[in-house]
């Protein structure tokens, strides 16, 4: 009888398996032969080499077989890792050996099917059984339906008939199902993937990437590419897999460490950081931006998320912000550094001992005594120079005085020794040597005044940044912002008593450091190709510019969902006006996500009538419950029906969060959750992680999370109210992913009363 579709298909699938498994074996076998290799020269360099440091060529002798060593280690590790990174993928595929099937006809008529799957695989070199899906031929998987269809290559693009389109769901290297499709990646099987239940950590989405977001991952020529995408439209997901293709694409010039990626919170770095991993990619760095701005400044304590978001909620500091945090304000501080370079820097006496060892006002000097061309990086390192050529003469003049030489005399032979350092003995004579000693000896004393050169610590970069806070008002016209004149003083003279308590609120952090790389001349992290920023309507267009500028050869990818800006709220739609002026418009792109993945359509339909005036979202097809919305006249009792929905989630086995407004809200609700039996944990701050079952959050912690339940614990008109936090009810109700229960005490927040009561239902 003849063999089924799927019993052929599974026959070829056997045959790579074991094809796989071979090569495990010889990849095994390296890696044995590459550690016995690596005992038997660390062996023999314990029995053979014996350490001579007697005579200057002894000392050469040994440092030179220590060296022959270490490289013969070096190559030895380098294969080491190869053969178990390949070792790691061939494992992966021996369960998965692919997921795709692509028939097709090549413009010199030739017939070829392939297989797509997690890395490639050949058994002799030109014959591929398994190709990557990052290669250039994958792509006509996600892009075309069949007929002709064109990918590029690094050789221009290319034209193709697509003949078959066949998925398969595996496990444990049997197929379950097969389908073909003529679609886009077939509805079916992403269905299926998107029916899972949910995770603690992000899953990649190798298998069914979309027609949009394989745009997106496989982008090359931009400098900018901008995703604006809806709550769930899988913009983490695609970045992600973005970085796979990068690392793929650019194999041997580009390594993880020169990616990265700020993303909202340390909580969503956990829930994310498997998913590199599991394409067999190492993980890229991932940063907040609350951690990289704090990195460089370990003395100041940055505000938190949470104080940001309590702060923001006064309408003068949400002003303030809007200036502070604007491009008119980058180009103030650009345009100040310019006007530095002719008068204002404030320095800080180098003093020695309790005693001004240079002066200010000398510094001052010296620093403006530089032709008009010199630039401040130019300026300042001349300014060092100078002062340790002062520092050096000095030190000459000292070591002169009869009162230093006779010190040397009362030295022990200790700290005589300490003064020859590394330097050969051999002087001319005894006085020369003297002189030598007197010398160390001063410069020894000095050494803290050298230091402070070097460090720049004759800059004060505190006093440069109230200087520049208070001469804003001639360098920004305050009334754009809807400010006046004393307001904008208070908030410096707020902003100094902050800077005396070693505080600044993450808008001044910004730029305050911008200022002080402008002053110092730092050149920003060349090394660094690519930044991905994640949540990116919450960024202000201040701090992109300096993260553009703190990166300045890095290519920058940024996604965001403009409807769920939570703290900088309407001016997040100004953002991409703002971007428009910092990159050139010929290599920035715009890739818009509507679809939503992570929602039921009910979900969906649901959350998407909070907004107004929002970006599109279209609902997918996916079935699940109508929101429901529960209304009760006190806390004790919403508190019950609370407890009763986690009993129903539980036993249908879904992940609940339980999404509050504020820190404060939540821990109240814990304790009285705990009081009636139910077993949740509290996410108080980014550092937490993630557990495995019930979770209460604030809101401004939930950024980017998904869970099967969401519960929005007290939506009502007391908590939300104003017109500026709809996107904050949107981004928590999104957040569910088949279940939305919504509880609020007496009266529901009027940001629900557009919603169609058809789409959900009142308990
Ligand atoms: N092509 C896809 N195939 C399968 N699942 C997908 C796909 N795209 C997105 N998803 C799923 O949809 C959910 C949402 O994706 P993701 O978190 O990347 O969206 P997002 O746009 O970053 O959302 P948000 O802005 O709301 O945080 C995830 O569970 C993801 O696995």
């Amino acid at each position: 009888m003849a063999l089924t579709e799927k019993e052929l298909e599974q026959k070829h699938m056997d045959d790579v398996v074991a094809k796989i498994k071979q090569a495990e074996k010889r990849h095994q076998s390296e890696i044995n032969k590459v550690e016995q290799d690596r005992k038997d020269i660390m062996d023999d360099f314990k029995n053979n080499v014996r350490i001579k440091t007697g005579s200057y060529a002894g000392i050469m002798e040994t440092g030179l077989t220590v060296r022959q060593q270490q490289q013969l280690l070096q190559e030895r590790e380098n294969s080491w890792q190869h053969a178990t990174q390949r070792l790691e993928v061939l494992e992966k595929l021996e369960k998965k050996p692919y997921f795709a099937r692509i028939d097709f006809t090549e413009n010199d008529g030739k017939q070829e099917s392939i297989y797509i799957g997690l890395g490639s695989f050949a058994d002799t070199p030109d014959h591929f059984m398994i190709y990557d899906w990052r290669a250039p031929i994958s792509s006509i998987y996600y892009d075309g339906k069949l007929g002709e269809v064109t990918y590029d290559t690094p050789d221009g693009p290319q034209t193709a008939v697509l003949t078959l389109k066949r998925q398969f769901m595996v496990e444990d290297g049997k197929i379950i199902t097969l389908f073909d499709t003529d679609e886009t990646v077939g509805d079916q099987m992403l269905l299926e993937v998107l029916d899972e239940s949910s995770d603690i950590k992000m899953k990649s989405i190798v298998t069914t990437i979309q027609k949009e977001q394989n745009k997106i991952i496989r982008d090359t020529k931009s400098d900018l590419l901008f995703v604006q995408g809806a709550a769930g439209s899988g913009k983490t997901s695609a970045v992600l897999q973005r970085v796979a293709y990068l690392l793929y694409r650019y194999r041997g010039n580009l390594s993880s460490s020169q990616v990265v990626l700020f993303s909202p919170n340390q909580l969503f770095n956990d829930y994310i950081d498997q998913v590199l991993p599991e394409l067999g990619e190492q993980n890229m760095v991932q940063m907040t931006y609350y951690q990289y701005s704090q990195r460089r400044l370990p003395k100041i304590h940055v505000e938190t998320l949470q104080e940001r978001f309590d702060e923001d909620n006064q309408p003068l500091r949400r002003k303030i912000s809007a200036l502070k945090s604007s491009l008119t304000m980058f180009n103030a501080t650009t345009n100040y550094s310019d006007y530095l370079n002719t008068a204002g820097m404030r320095f800080r006496d180098i003093k020695y001992n309790g005693e001004i060892f240079f002066s200010k006002k000398d510094i001052k000097k010296i620093y403006y005594s530089f032709n008009s061309n010199y630039n401040l990086r130019n300026r300042l390192s001349a300014t060092k120079e100078k002062l340790i050529k002062i520092l050096n003469s000095k030190v000459g003049e000292l070591a002169k005085q009869d009162s230093i030489q006779k010190q040397i005399q009362d030295l022990s032979r200790e700290e005589l020794n300490e003064l020859y350092g590394d330097e050969p003995r051999n002087f001319v004579n005894g006085d020369q040597e003297l002189k030598f000693l007197a010398r160390s000896y001063v410069m020894k004393q000095l050494r803290p005044v050298q230091r402070a050169i070097v460090r720049n610590r004759f800059l004060s970069i505190n006093k440069q940044f109230v200087h520049f806070m208070r001469n804003i008002p001639e360098l920004v016209d305050l009334a754009k912002f809807d400010l006046t004149l004393e307001q904008w003083n208070d908030d410096v003279d707020m902003t100094i008593s902050r800077l005396k308590n070693h505080k600044l609120t993450i808008a001044d952090v910004t730029i305050y450091l911008y200022l002080y790389d402008l002053i110092t001349g730092k050149r920003g992290e060349v090394d660094i190709k690519h930044i991905f920023i994640d949540e990116i309507q919450d960024y202000t267009a201040y701090q992109l510019a300096y993260l553009k500028f703190g990166f300045p050869r890095a290519k920058f990818t940024m996604l965001g969902d403009l409807n769920q800006a939570i703290f900088t709220k309407e001016n997040s739609h100004t953002l991409l006006d703002e971007l428009g002026t910092m990159f050139d418009k010929d290599k920035t792109k715009v890739i818009q996500l509507t679809q939503s993945y992570r929602s039921t359509q009910q979900i969906t339909d649901f959350t998407k009538e909070v907004l107004v005036n929002g970006e599109k979202v279209t609902s997918f097809a996916r079935k699940g419950p109508l929101p429901t919305i529960t209304i009760d006249s006190d806390e004790e009792k919403l508190v019950n029906d609370v407890v009763m929905q986690l009993h129903r989630n539980d036993a249908e086995k879904m992940t609940t969060a339980i999404i509050g407004k504020t820190l404060a809200e939540c821990e109240k609700l814990t304790e009285e959750l705990k009081q009636k039996g139910a077993q949740v944990t509290l996410i108080k701050t980014e550092n937490q992680r993630l557990v495995p079952g019930i979770i209460v959050v604030p809101a401004f912690l939930a950024k980017g999370l998904e869970f099967d339940a969401v519960i929005m614990w007290n939506a009502n008109r007391n908590n939300y109210h104003d017109e500026s936090e709809r996107q904050l009810v949107y981004t928590i109700c999104s957040r569910a992913m088949y279940r939305l229960d919504i509880f609020a005490v007496k009266e529901l927040t009027p940001l629900m009363d557009r919603v169609n009561p058809e789409l959900y239902e009142m308990l």
